[in-house]
C-alpha cells in the first residue's frame, strides 16, 4: 500500500478550512527567509500557497543573506511584539554566520509554529505538548489516517537531528511503541532496520535504505527529500527520498513516496500548528 501524503494533506487542510470558517479571528503566519537558497525559495512558496488555500494570511520577510544575529533578532522581536501575527517561522538552514539556537531563541513559543524552542521541545519531551513539529506530526497523522498504529510495535528512527529524528523518536514513543534510534556511528545499522516493524528514515542519503534492510511487511516512512543532479529533467534535478523506493516497495506493508509523501504532511501540519497556537492565544 502507497501512504499518499497528496491525499492525506488534502484531508487535513479541508478539515482545518472547515475550522478556520468559524474561528473569530483572520489568522496570520510570518516566514522570515533569509539569503536566496534556491531548495528554501520554493518551500517558501509551498508554505503560502498551502496557507491561502485553507484562508490563513502569510507575509514573507526576505532578508539579504548578509544580515547579522542581533540584526535577525530585532526582526523577530518586532513580530513576536505584533498582535496580528500568529506563527513566526525561520526557514532553515540559515546562514552559517548566523547563530541558529540564539536565533530559535528569540521566538516568542507561543508563536513558534516549528516547535523548535526550546520550551516548546521541553514540554514534547515530557509528554505535555502544545504543539508538535511539523514533519514528526505530519508523520503520525499519515499513520493515524490509514489505521497503523505504532502501540507495541519496533519502531527505527533512522537519522537524530532535532528537526525530525529526536522529536519523531518521542512521539512514537508517546504512541506506546518500542523506538530504537539509528545513527552514523551505529554499528550493524542493516541488523537494527531489519528489526523494524516501522522505519523511519531521516538521514539525506539519497537511497540509502535498501529492500536487504527491510523485515517482511515492515511500514515504511521516508522523510529524505534529497536533490540530485538530472540533466533529463527539465530543472536539472530529480527529487528522490532516503529510501530505495523501487525495491523496497516490493516487501514494504506500507511505504511513503518521495515526493509525494512526508513533504506534503509537514506543510499540512504547519497550518494547523498556525490555528492550535492561535487559539491558545484568544
Ligand atoms: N523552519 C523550517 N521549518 C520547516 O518545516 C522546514 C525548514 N525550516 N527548512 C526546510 C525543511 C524542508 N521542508 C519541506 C517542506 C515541504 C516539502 C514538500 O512540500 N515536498 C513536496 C514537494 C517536493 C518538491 O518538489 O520540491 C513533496 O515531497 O512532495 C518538503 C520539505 C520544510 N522544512
Amino acid at each position: 500500500m502507497i501512504l499518499d501524503g497528496k491525499v492525506v494533506a488534502a484531508a487535513r487542510k479541508q478539515e482545518l478550512r472547515k475550522l478556520l470558517e468559524e474561528f473569530p479571528k483572520q489568522l496570520h503566519l510570518a516566514v522570515i527567509l533569509v539569503g536566496n537558497h534556491p531548495a528554501s525559495r520554493s518551500y517558501v512558496s509551498s508554505k503560502e500557497k498551502a496557507c491561502h488555500e485553507v484562508g490563513i494570511d502569510s507575509q514573507v520577510i526576505s532578508l539579504d543573506e548578509n544580515i547579522t544575529t542581533e540584526e535577525l533578532k530585532e526582526v523577530i522581536r518586532s513580530l513576536n511584539a505584533d498582535e496580528k501575527v500568529d506563527g513566526i517561522l525561520v526557514q532553515l538552514p540559515l546562514p552559517n554566520h548566523i547563530n541558529e539556537q540564539e536565533i530559535l531563541q528569540a521566538i516568542d513559543p507561543s508563536k513558534d509554529v516549528d516547535c523548535f524552542h526550546p520550551y516548546n521541545v521541553g514540554r514534547l519531551f515530557l509528554g505535555q505538548p502544545i504543539i508538535q513539529p511539523c514533519t514528526p506530526k505530519g508523520v503520525m497523522e499519515m499513520l493515524s489516517y490509514y489505521n497503523i498504529s505504532p502501540a507495541g510495535k519496533h519502531a527505527v528512527v533512522i537519522g537524530r537531528s532535532n528537526i525530525v529524528g529526536k522529536p519523531m523518536a518521542a512521539l512514537l514513543l508517546q504512541a506506546n511503541a518500542t523506538v530504537t534510534i539509528c545513527h552514523s556511528r551505529t554499528p550493524n545499522l542493516s541488523e537494527e532496520v531489519k528489526r523494524a516493524d516501522i522505519v523511519i528514515a531521516a538521514v539525506g542519503r539519497p537511497k540509502m535504505i535498501g529492500r536487504e534492510m527491510i523485515k517482511d511487511g515492515a511500514v515504511v516512512i521516508d522523510v529524505g527529500i534529497n536533490r540530485i543532479e538530472d540533466p533529463s529533467n527539465p530543472k536539472g534535478y530529480t527529487i528522490v527520498g532516503d529510501v530505495d523506493f523501487e525495491s523496497v516497495s516490493q516487501i514494504a506493508s506500507a511505504i511513503t513516496p518521495v515526493p509525494g509523501g512526508v513533504g506534503l504532511m509537514t506543510v499540512a501540519e504547519l497550518l494547523w500548528n498556525t490555528y492550535t497556537l492561535a487559539r491558545c492565544r484568544v
